[in-house]
């Protein structure tokens, strides 16, 4: 299968869950494997924040938490870290407007990787199209106390002004999206959300995974 076929990629971002261990109550790995029980669809390994782990401790979480998402055929894509994700031959990358360029990273990472790149307006958007990315994420779609350097919340203008001026790339939404208002992102033109908190902080992580999804699925 071409990992990088846009229907595929629409299908892998309905439930994307990132977090990297600063995002646990619990091991990151047993927070993963509930997750995934809860039916979440694609993994970001994001190890960044108070605490992060660095180093050799980062690596060997990286390779755990990606063992996990091999057994279950879920896509393991690596933020920022674009020496990890070709060290450990993952799925793809995430990068934002302060990391390298789409285009630079698609020359060391190869034909054969996602790269998501977040995009703040539609300008930015046509430089990662033509930098060669294959998904985009937008937000904070709500306001977000996880990201230290995230911009003010601007709702779900841009997936629609996207969506209106005929782009059809796979996105997804991102920041203080919950199952609550999942929907509302959904139905704006977004293929799916991504979200840290509302799975990694829940008192179930499952049951938080599964009323994600319905919420996808079902609006
Ligand atoms: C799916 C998704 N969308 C947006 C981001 C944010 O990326 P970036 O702006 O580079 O910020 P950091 O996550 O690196 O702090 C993301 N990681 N994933
Ligand atoms: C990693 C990240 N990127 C954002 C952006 O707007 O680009 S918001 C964000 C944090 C998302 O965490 P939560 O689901 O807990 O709000
Ligand atoms: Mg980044």
């Amino acid at each position: 299968m071409n990992i990088r076929n846009c229907d595929s990629i629409k299908v892998a971002l309905k439930v994307y869950f990132i977090m990297g261990s600063p995002n646990c109550n619990d091991n990151p790995a047993s927070v993963l494997q509930a997750a995934i029980e809860g039916g979440i669809t694609l993994f970001q390994f994001r190890e960044k924040g108070t605490g992060a782990l660095t180093g050799n401790a980062k690596v060997e979480l990286a390779k755990q938490l990606q063992q996990l998402c091999r057994q279950h055929q879920i896509p393991f894509i690596v933020n920022d870290d674009i020496n990890l994700a070709i060290a450990l031959n993952a799925d793809g990358v995430h990068i934002g407007q302060e990391d390298e360029p789409a285009d630079e990273v698609r020359k060391k990472i190869g034909h054969d990787k996602i790269i998501g790149v977040s995009v703040h307006s539609y300008d930015e958007a046509m430089s990662a199209l033509e930098g060669g990315a294959d998904y985009f994420g937008i937000g904070p779609v709500f306001p977000t106390k996880t990201k230290e350097d995230a911009k003010p919340s601007n709702g779900t203008k841009l997936i629609e002004e996207l969506r209106d001026r005929g782009i059809s790339i796979p996105i997804v939404g991102i920041g203080g999206i919950t199952a609550d208002n999942a929907g509302s992102v959904i139905k704006a033109g977004a293929d799916g959300v991504s979200v840290i908190t509302a799975i990694s902080h829940a008192p179930s992580v499952t049951e938080a995974a599964k009323n994600l999804r319905k919420s996808v699925f079902e609006g």
